[in-house]
């Protein structure tokens, strides 16, 4: 595809939240748009308009590429960026309040990999909130999808986060892609046999340690009693002190692993008037409808890899559960922003998500890739 040199973003439509935004200005900063706008920003919410952590996360990704912002502003609906180079070293993001982290991980990761040379990130906010990934699920199911593609990426948890005053810490440790490399294509689309389940309950110092463990033995309970005593189930319970903790909270994430290299992942927060049993069980059940709708990606990664579809070389492929809006949302502004070819099928109790990539090298001017693609021909 052409490189643009300008492109509008209507942030209202279909899913028309904050997920827009972590998908069209990366792509525009990777692709070296002249100048990328986004109206309607969040148009299909409640409260439309910039909030901290997009702000945040925008304004993370315009210092790495040192690019020329306007509109970022709270609650502002339009956005303009001019993204210049990506520049490698070492960038701080604080969210200041619960606002997640692990979605500045979603702005920043297809960014920061298409650097010249090694990135660090310090991110600060709220790890395990509500309408997000949580951090565990962020470090024990999409990164290794990540790897798949070739990503050499660490998520590190430095401290945990939780509503509403957020405070908790993540490092990010990237290593770019070679210069003139691509991302590889991934497969999964067989989940092959179940092998075992991996888990994390974690709680900080002012919850009753008992809470801890009952989510974590009815989640074993659970699990006993759907899928049987022979596959393994390896689940840690964390007691995070003063060190690695800020505010109170509670949680679990659940990890079904197979033997084709398919992890799916699941998880609840505590909450007030919740029982530890209920708060187990909204892990559980999730993660069951995706096994049994025979999902190599789970409801919640899904839309998440799109964008590394897109970018990467060749076919790639992946079965997963129903559609979420979030992942067509992610389909349609991909596609508009990168050129790539998507095709979604229904295969009995799933779905195919395939995608022919444009196979974006890494670092080179239109010069060096108009050159490779004529020596190529
Ligand atoms: N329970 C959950 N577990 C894991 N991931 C989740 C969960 N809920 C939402 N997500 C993921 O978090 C992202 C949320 O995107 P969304 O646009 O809704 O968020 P947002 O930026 O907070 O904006 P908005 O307030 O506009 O909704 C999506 O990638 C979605 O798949």
């Amino acid at each position: 595809m052409e490189k643009k040199n300008f492109i509008e973003i209507d942030g209202s439509i279909l899913e028309g939240g904050g997920q827009i935004i972590r998908i069209s200005i990366p792509c525009s900063i990777i692709l070296q748009y002249g100048k990328i706008v986004i109206k309607n920003i969040r148009g299909n919410r409640p409260k439309p308009g910039l909030k901290r952590q997009h702000l945040s996360g925008v304004q993370l990704v315009n210092t790495i590429c040192e690019g020329t912002l306007k509109g970022d502003k709270l609650d502002s609906s339009r956005l303009e960026l001019i993204p210049s180079k990506i520049q490698g070293g070492s960038f701080k993001c604080d969210v200041k309040t619960a606002g997640s982290v692990t979605l500045l991980t979603q702005i920043a990761i297809p960014v920061i990999i298409f650097s010249p040379s090694p990135i660090d990130l310090e991110l600060s906010g709220g790890t395990n909130v509500p309408l997000s990934p949580q951090i565990d699920e962020i470090i024990y199911c999409l990164v290794p999808y990540l790897s798949a593609f070739g990503i050499d990426i660490e998520v590190v948890l430095k401290r945990r986060g939780f509503y509403p005053k957020g405070n908790g810490i993540v490092e990010v440790h990237s290593q770019p892609i070679p210069k003139g490399g691509c991302l590889k294509a991934i497969n999964f689309t067989e989940f092959g046999e179940l092998s075992k389940f991996t888990g994390v309950v974690y709680s900080t110092p002012t919850i009753p340690q008992h809470v801890n463990k009952r989510i974590k033995e009815q989640a074993e309970k659970l699990l006993v009693e759907k899928f049987g005593k022979k596959i393994p189930i390896k689940i840690d319970q964390r007691y995070e002190g003063k060190q690695s903790s800020f505010g109170q909270g509670t949680g679990i994430a659940l990890f079904a692993h197979s033997n084709t290299g398919c992890i799916l992942g699941s998880s609840a927060l505590g909450e007030r008037k919740v029982s530890s049993e209920e708060v187990a069980r909204r892990a559980f059940q999730p993660l069951v409808e995706d096994i049994e709708s025979n999902a190599c990606v789970d409801r919640h990664t899904q839309d998440q890899l799109i964008i590394f579809m897109a970018l990467a070389e060749g076919i790639s492929k992946f079965r997963t559960c129903e559609l979420s809006l979030h992942t067509q949302t992610a389909i349609h502004f991909v596609t508009e922003l990168t050129g790539a070819k998507f095709l979604t099928s229904k295969d009995g109790s799933s779905w195919i998500i395939e995608c022919e990539g444009i196979g974006h090298k890494n670092g080179l001017s239109m010069k060096d890739r108009e050159e490779l693609e004529t020596n190529q021909k």
